[in-house]
């Protein structure tokens, strides 16, 4: 953020957005500074793109040292933009929330349906969570989970604005997701799914205070079943559960109480989510980047699997994977898609409905260090999407891939 000197509360000012761009030595720059954006040479083919960052004009609400102290707040009120794109700020809270094409069509590729449990590995602040429960017509369940305390907080902060109830938040580090099951588990579980279930949310609860829930719910359901063996769907149960804990009509979001999770049985997902953290390369604008080296998106890459290994553990047989980022490194995409079909025999690329992206990266790359890293075989481009940010479509770079799982038995 850059404001030029002696600006004060009630002045007219232009705003321009900084975008990263080339500078003199062939590197990447944050093109402004102090206020002025780096317009550079004329014979710099870049010059009149970057004449384009101006995006309008408005009304300072604070002194430019008021703009530096602030933590935050609206600076500028903008009243003339070049794009004639209404404010959504505050405007129908809770009924819209802006999301990036990319994002909403991740959803879409995980074609949840009603009544499923779905799982969502790295879900906060929940964009693409609340996508997935309007899908599933909020009914089902919907596991978001993120590592960070205040990261679950927000996905509840949206969950409750919009309503939706059947999204459970927990706060788990994926890579500890799979819990164990003891042997007084499998006496319990009985080899139903819907014992299953319990067993987990009990773990999942044990934290919450006053009366044991998970007891009373159980016992409820065992009678409803031996007295008559009346169905009790999963959706039900949970919706039981939910509402005892927090009283009628309260969503478990809106109490902002996070609960942690002790993981979850293998198998028991019929859908998985992975929009996993990544080097973040396909986001523009971008204000501030930290250092990007072949070393740090290694790491990335890395960690990906390590999760991707997790989803598949978690994922039941017949189910579905899908795996997202927002970058447009082939190392943290399209060879993580080689990792997992050549890891997993049982997976198998499945095709996106819609499919907007173009198609994904084919060949391999060699390193400086000799080391060769596999993309795709031919056959395989068009299964997945790759958002390229200079494509005219002109969404943020972002991949998807969807996986179907076959028996885990091959
Ligand atoms: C790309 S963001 C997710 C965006 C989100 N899916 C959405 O659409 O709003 C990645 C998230 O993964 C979380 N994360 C990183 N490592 C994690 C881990 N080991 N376990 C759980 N969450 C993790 C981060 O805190 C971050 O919120």
């Amino acid at each position: 953020m850059a404001c030029s000197a002696h600006v004060e509360k009630g002045d007219t000012v232009a705003v321009s957005a900084a975008i990263e761009q080339r500078n003199p030595n062939g590197g990447w720059a944050i093109g402004i500074t102090r206020g002025t954006v780096l317009q550079g040479l004329q014979t710099d083919p870049y010059y009149f793109e970057r004449n384009g960052l101006y995006i309008g004009q408005g009304t300072a609400t604070m002194s430019r040292a008021g703009l530096f102290r602030a933590s935050k707040g609206i600076a500028v009120d903008m009243n003339n933009r070049v794009f004639r794109l209404p404010s959504f700020y505050d405007v129908l809270e809770g009924e819209i929330f802006l999301q990036n094409l990319p994002s909403i069509v991740t959803a879409h590729a995980l074609d949840p349906q009603k009544g499923e449990r779905i799982l969502d590995m790295c879900a906060a602040p929940g964009g693409k969570t609340t996508a997935i429960a309007i899908l599933m017509k909020d009914e089902g369940e919907l596991v978001a989970l993120d590592r960070s305390h205040n990261k679950v907080q927000d996905i509840q902060k949206l969950a409750a604005e919009m309503s939706l109830t059947c999204i459970t938040t927990y706060k788990l580090d994926v890579l500890k997701a799979i819990r164990q099951r003891n042997e007084a588990d499998d006496i319990n579980t009985n080899q139903s799914s819907n014992s299953l279930w319990f067993h987990e949310e009990k773990a999942s609860s044990s934290t919450a205070e006053g009366f044991n829930l998970d007891k009373t719910c159980e016992d409820n359901v065992s009678n409803a079943i031996e007295n008559g063996g009346t169905y009790v769907s999963k959706a039900d149960i949970r919706k039981a559960k939910r509402r005892m804990r927090n009283g009628p009509g309260r969503n478990q979001c809106v109490g902002g109480r996070v609960e942690n999770s002790k993981g979850f049985y293998p198998d028991s997902f019929d859908r998985v989510l992975l929009d996993a953290p990544c080097s973040a390369l396909g986001l523009r604008p971008r204000l501030f980047v930290g250092e990007v080296t072949i070393d740090s998106l290694k790491k990335h890459a890395t960690y990906q699997r390590r999760m991707f290994d997790q989803a598949v553990k978690l994922v039941r047989p017949g189910g579905v994977i899908v795996y997202s980022t927002c970058t447009i490194n082939p190392g943290e995409n399209e060879a993580l898609v080689r990792y997992a079909l050549d890891t997993y025999k049982f997976l198998s690329l499945a095709s996106q409905n819609p499919r907007i992206g173009g198609p994904g990266l084919v060949g391999s790359f060699e390193s400086p260090n000799g080391r060769t890293e596999e993309w795709l075989r031919p056959g395989e481009e068009e299964f997945v999407q790759r958002f390229d940010p200079s494509s005219s479509l002109d969404t943020i770079g972002f991949f998807i891939a969807k996986f179907s799982v076959g028996s885990k038995d091959v």
